[in-house]
C-alpha cells in the first residue's frame, strides 16, 4: 500500500481541483455569507460631514466657556442651514452635522439651558473637538472596504452598504451531494435492529455546508451494494462536490473506491497521515469532484471541516478557505504523536486549552462538547502543560 500523503500536501492536490463558480451581482442583503469576486471600494465618504457624536450643543472653542445665544438645531438627518457665529449655539443630535462655523459640541449633561441663553456647567473635553467625529473617518471614497475573495460576514455587509453598494459581485452557491453509505443505517427515529445504528452523519454534514450557504442534497442511508452506491453517483454527477460519509476503508464493504474506479473516476489520492481521518478520498468523477469522508462520525466531521468545506469554500470564491490555527496554552500533557499528526477533540478555558478525554473516532459525545479541535504533527515529542499548542476553533455554533 502506498505511503500516507501528508495533511499539506493532500489539502493542496484537494484545492488544486477547485475552480471558482461563477460571478453574480446580487442585492446586497442577499449576498450576505457570500465571498466578494471582486474588490469592493467605497463609493462615498464616511461620516460625509462632520457629526457630533454626542446629544448636546454646537458652539465655538474660542468661545468657551460662553455664555452663547441659541440660534437654532442641527438633528440627525436636518443640518442647520446656516453659520454660526461668534457667542452663538445650535442644538445638535448624535448623528447630526456639525453646523458651519462651529469646531465643539458641548455634552447636554455639561449644559444648561435658561430660555435662549446657554451655560457650560461642566468639565471641558479634552481635547476640545473630542465629540465631533470628522468627514472621512471611517473611510474616503475610493478606499478599499472588501477584498475579492473575503466573506461578506455580518461587519462587512454593514461596511459595504455604509460604503454606498446596493449590489454586490459574489460568487454563485455550491451545489453538494451528501451520500451516506452503510448496511446498518436507518434513519433519525426508525425502529432498530440488533446491529443497526441511527444514520447521523449526513445530517451533520448537511448541517454544516449548509451553515456555508451551499445547496446540499441528500442521498441514503445507501446499502452496502454496489449497484446502489453507483446510483447515487449517477443521480449526483450534476453537483459541482459529492460527498460521501463511509465505506472509504479497506473492509469487504467499504465500497467508495471499487465503485469510483469502475465509473471510470480519476482518483487524486486515498490515505490521508491524519487522525481520525486516515481513508479519506479525492475522485474526479466527470466534472464532479468526489470527497469520500470516514464513516466514523468523528472523522467524518474532522475531515469535513479540514478538505470537504475548505474545498466547497473555495468554489465558493473564498480566497483562504483552509480553516486557521490559533495559538493555544495547552492544559494537560499529551504523548508523542506517532505517524500521523492528530486532531483532539478539546474544550477552552479561561487558561487555555482541555483535551477530552475520550478521543475515540465513533464517540459523539466528547465532539458536540468540543470548542476546538487541538492540532499535534505527526512524530512530534510529548508536550507538557503550559506548552503553546496549535488549535483549530470550531465555529461558536458547535456549542451555542
Ligand atoms: N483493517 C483496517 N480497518 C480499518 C482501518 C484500516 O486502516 N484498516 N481504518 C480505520 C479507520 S482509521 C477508519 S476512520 C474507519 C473508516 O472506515 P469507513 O470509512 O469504511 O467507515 P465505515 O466502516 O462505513 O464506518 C465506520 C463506523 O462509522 C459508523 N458510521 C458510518 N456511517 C455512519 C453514518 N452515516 N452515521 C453514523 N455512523 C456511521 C459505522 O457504523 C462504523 O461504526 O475504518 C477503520 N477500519
Ligand atoms: O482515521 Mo480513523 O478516522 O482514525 O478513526
Amino acid at each position: 500500500m502506498k505511503p500516507l500523503l501528508g495533511l499539506d500536501e493532500a489539502q493542496a492536490r484537494l484545492l488544486a481541483l477547485a475552480t471558482p463558480l461563477p460571478e453574480v451581482s446580487l442585492p446586497i442583503e442577499q449576498a450576505a455569507g457570500r465571498w466578494l469576486a471582486r474588490d469592493l471600494l467605497a463609493l462615498r465618504t464616511q461620516p460625509p460631514q462632520p457629526m457630533s457624536a454626542m446629544d448636546g450643543w454646537a458652539v465655538r472653542q474660542a468661545d468657551m466657556p460662553g455664555p452663547w445665544a441659541i440660534i437654532g438645531e442641527s438633528a440627525a438627518g436636518h443640518p442647520f442651514p446656516g453659520t454660526v457665529g461668534a457667542g452663538e449655539a445650535v442644538r445638535i443630535a448624535t448623528g447630526g452635522v456639525v453646523p458651519a462655523g462651529t469646531d465643539m459640541v458641548a455634552v447636554q449633561e455639561d449644559c444648561r439651558r435658561d430660555g435662549d441663553t446657554l451655560h457650560f456647567e461642566g468639565e471641558p473635553p479634552r481635547p476640545l473637538d473630542r465629540h465631533i467625529r470628522p468627514r472621512g473617518l471611517d473611510f474616503s471614497e475610493g478606499a478599499m472596504v472588501a477584498r475579492a475573495g473575503e466573506r461578506l460576514t455580518p461587519a462587512r455587509l454593514a461596511l459595504a452598504i455604509t460604503a454606498g453598494h446596493g449590489s454586490a459581485p459574489v460568487r454563485e452557491t455550491a451545489h453538494v451531494t451528501v451520500i451516506e453509505g452503510g448496511d446498518e443505517l436507518r434513519a433519525p427515529g426508525e425502529a432498530l435492529q440488533p446491529g443497526a445504528i441511527p444514520a447521523s452523519n449526513g445530517a451533520m454534514l448537511a448541517a454544516l455546508f449548509g451553515d456555508l450557504g451551499c445547496k446540499v442534497t441528500r442521498r441514503g442511508p445507501v446499502p452496502d451494494r454496489r449497484e446502489a452506491l453507483r446510483a447515487a453517483f449517477e443521480e449526483a454527477t450534476a453537483s459541482q462536490l459529492i460527498v460521501t460519509s463511509g465505506g472509504a476503508s479497506v473492509g469487504d464493504h467499504d465500497l467508495v473506491l471499487p465503485v469510483l474506479e469502475e465509473m471510470g473516476a480519476e482518483i487524486d489520492f486515498w490515505r490521508v497521515a491524519i487522525k481520525p481521518g486516515k481513508p479519506l478520498l479525492v475522485a474526479k468523477l466527470g466534472n464532479a469532484t468526489v470527497i469520500g469522508l470516514p464513516g466514523n462520525p468523528v472523522s467524518s466531521f474532522v475531515t469535513a471541516h479540514l478538505f470537504a468545506m475548505p474545498f466547497a469554500r473555495a468554489l465558493m470564491g473564498d480566497a483562504a478557505p483552509l480553516p486557521a490555527l490559533q495559538p493555544a496554552f495547552l492544559m494537560a500533557d499529551l504523548p508523542a504523536t506517532g505517524r500521523r499528526s492528530e486532531f483532539l477533540r478539546a474544550e477552552f478555558t479561561s487558561e487555555g486549552v482541555m483535551p477530552i478525554r475520550l478521543q475515540d473516532s465513533g464517540a459523539l459525545s466528547p465532539l458536540a462538547a468540543a470548542d476546538a479541535l487541538v492540532f499535534r504533527l505527526a512524530n512530534s515529542p510529548a508536550a507538557k502543560a503550559g506548552d503553546v499548542v496549535r488549535v483549530l476553533p470550531l465555529a461558536p455554533r458547535n456549542r451555542s
